[in-house]
């Protein structure tokens, strides 16, 4: 079902320079959360100290009772082994045909014999999209096949946590959309815990449970997806409708006069747009993880914008979601097969 990771006070420099400082937040077991944040905030710093691959300055990164930071070596070994790292441009060996690729990590650190690992690697690959591209080169295929050939091989030791830099990446908009699909689709199979990293709006907007912003060096928000959704914070704001107007600017942070030729100008981080419904899985199953939509406005009190959870046919999930539920419930009791959420019957 996923570990959860507990980050408390983390701190990370190079030399003189802070990227972030005194980070907390928990990462949930088994849920999706996605960490956005302007270029050169320390996103890909963040992953990497998570993995162990960097050491911060201070802090705390608890997986369990492990505090990873300052395990000895062959302990961090150990639990390296619970996480899976789609690194951004997939960092596959580029004289490896891509089922050697994918098979590297059990031939690395297991005992198991060529035939288990066949069997793995061509499960993992058919989890992906990628069967029959066994024989290709890294160099032969595209960008959209190298990052599933990259996430095949962080999932061939079963991972508990997924780590994945930057998806879109170098992507065109509809492969970036069916990633982002093929994500919900492996989180409601693996049920493993999924951190990605992006810039991608719409990814943020459709596919995590928990969203977070890093920024100034520090960590803004944390939380919910429908939180950051309907936040009035401006550095989230600005962020999540693109906006030129608001703190963001080209590096960093805007000064007080840029803010206020801004307001003089009337331009702003606009208004919150609604709350698109989450994507679901397409096979119609129900992600362990997921929460029903709007359950966390309605907890909280928060009235979301207007037209929020309304999808392209016009439902409006909130109201759906028991009926959606019951009827795939019944469909899988009845040994049928759940419908797709897309589609105007299920
Ligand atoms: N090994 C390193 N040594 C020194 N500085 C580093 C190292 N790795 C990263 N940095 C610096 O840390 C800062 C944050 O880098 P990072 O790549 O984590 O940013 P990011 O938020 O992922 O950016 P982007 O969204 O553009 O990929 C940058 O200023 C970078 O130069």
């Amino acid at each position: 079902m996923g570990v959860e990771i507990r980050v408390e006070g983390l701190t990370k420099s190079f030399g003189r320079q802070t990227i972030w400082q005194d980070v907390s937040l928990t990462v949930p077991a088994g849920e999706i959360s996605v960490l956005l944040g302007p270029s050169g905030t320390g996103k890909s710093v963040f992953l990497k100290s998570l993995v162990g691959l960097l050491k911060p300055d201070r802090g705390h990164i608890w997986i369990g009772d492990k505090d990873l930071p300052y395990l000895p070596e062959h302990q961090l070994y150990e639990t390296r082994k619970l996480f899976g790292v789609l690194f951004q441009d997939g960092a596959l060996f580029g004289s490896m045909n891509l089922y050697d690729n994918i098979a590297f990590p059990l031939r690395e650190h297991t005992k198991k014999s060529e035939s288990e690992v066949r069997r793995i690697v061509m499960e993992k690959m058919d989890m992906v999209g990628l069967l029959g591209a066994e024989g290709k080169l890294p160099g032969e295929i595209s960008g959209g096949m190298k990052k599933r050939a990259g996430l095949a091989r962080a999932l061939v030791l079963d991972p508990e946590i997924l780590l994945v830099d930057e998806p879109d990446s170098g992507l065109d908009p509809v492969r970036t959309a069916l990633l982002n699909q093929l994500f919900i689709d492996l989180n409601a199979q693996i049920n493993a815990t999924f951190l990605i990293v992006t810039h991608d709006i719409n990814t943020a907007r459709t596919i995590p449970d928990n969203i977070g912003m890093l920024y100034r060096r520090e960590l803004v928000m944390f939380g919910p997806r429908e939180m950051l959704l309907s936040s009035e914070e401006p550095v989230v704001r600005q962020f999540l409708n693109a906006r030129r107007a608001g703190p963001i600017g080209m590096s960093e942070e805007k000064d007080v006069s840029e803010l206020e030729a801004e307001s003089k100008m009337g331009l702003d981080v606009g208004t919150l747009p609604p709350i698109q419904p989450q994507l679901m899985p397409s096979d119609g199953r129900i992600r362990a993880a997921q929460h029903a939509p709007g359950a966390w406005c309605a907890a909280h009190g928060v009235t979301p914008p207007p037209g929020s959870f309304v999808d392209d046919l016009g439902r409006n999930w909130v109201e759906e979601w028991p009926r959606y539920v019951a009827s795939q419930q019944a469909a899988v009791m009845h040994g049928g097969q759940p419908g797709h959420p897309g589609g105007a019957q299920y």
